[in-house]
């Protein structure tokens, strides 16, 4: 079974294709790079994907769950929205425990793994136990991200999980990526910052106007198929998406 498998999901609003026949096949246990320049489609995709936008054409599952049925869908992902969902008259600890109860986790193992993720993020027990209303957006992120894994998912969708983090924080996120992966889960990550999808993906998919243009590992994408000399994950990004036809890349690493 693939961890996310993708048959020419489309999604149209009006005059807008957002999401353009897009598949995609991705193994378990892997981080998969989702990048592309602003309304490409990125956030599109994963709302579809977590089951919160339909499809207008095509399928996919997730988890080996439809994405259309919700109900079996959900228990199975996670989702880190850009603008994640908080209740700002709580605090952290009631926010995630609220969370918990609503997934029917175990009390005792849920409360140890709060306490384990939060440390590690650098969110004291003091922080946790304040309103989230007082939050720096940095710290909405930390609890946001704890939010998003709490339930131990087969797939994550991490949208920006690194944005508003300080340096250790987002090198732990990187961290925690990691072991995400070590554990068998599967990791969706988009994001505007190059460096940190080429120091964890194993796949990157490069979206443009809604479609799949691109499709390698880091180390095949940035490779010169003529010199086989290495460019830069930017370099190659900005070719790949370049609006001026003379720069722009043949899209042959797709499904290549
Ligand atoms: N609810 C909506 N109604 C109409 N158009 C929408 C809607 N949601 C997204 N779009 C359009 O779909 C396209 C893709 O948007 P999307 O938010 O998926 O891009 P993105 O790749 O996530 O961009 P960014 O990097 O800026 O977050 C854009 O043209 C956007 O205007």
């Amino acid at each position: 079974m693939r961890a996310i498998e993708t048959n020419s999901l489309t999604k149209r609003y009006d005059t807008t294709t957002a999401v353009d026949a897009v598949d995609l096949s991705i193994s378990q246990g892997t981080v998969y790079g989702f990048l592309g320049p602003n309304g490409a489609g990125k956030t599109t995709t994963m709302r579809m994907l977590t089951g919160l936008t339909v499809p207008t054409s095509g399928s996919a599952s997730v988890a080996g769950a439809s994405i259309t049925d919700r109900d079996r869908l959900r228990p199975h992902i996670g989702y880190l929205p850009e603008e994640p969902p908080l209740y700002e008259q709580v605090t952290a600890y009631e926010q995630l425990e609220y969370v918990a109860g609503l997934r029917d986790l175990p009390h005792n193992e849920t409360q140890s793994r709060i306490d384990d993720l939060l440390t590690r993020l650098d969110l004291s027990p003091s922080d946790a136990s304040t309103r989230i209303a007082d939050y720096s957006k940095g710290m909405r992120q930390k609890v946001a991200y704890v939010q998003a894994i709490l339930h131990d998912p087969d797939v994550v969708f991490l949208d920006e999980p690194t944005s508003g983090l300080d340096p250790r924080a987002a090198r732990t996120i990187r961290e925690l990526i990691r072991e995400l992966t070590d554990s068998g889960t599967t990791v969706f990550l988009s994001t505007h910052i190059l460096p940190v999808v080429e120091e964890v993906a194993d796949t990157i998919g490069i979206l443009y106007g809604g479609e799949l243009v691109a499709e390698d590992s880091p180390e095949q994408l940035t490779k010169r198929a003529e010199t086989g000399e290495a460019r830069t994950l930017e370099e190659v990004f900005l070719e790949i998406t370049s609006t001026d036809p003379a720069e722009q890349h043949s899209p042959e690493a797709v499904d290549g």
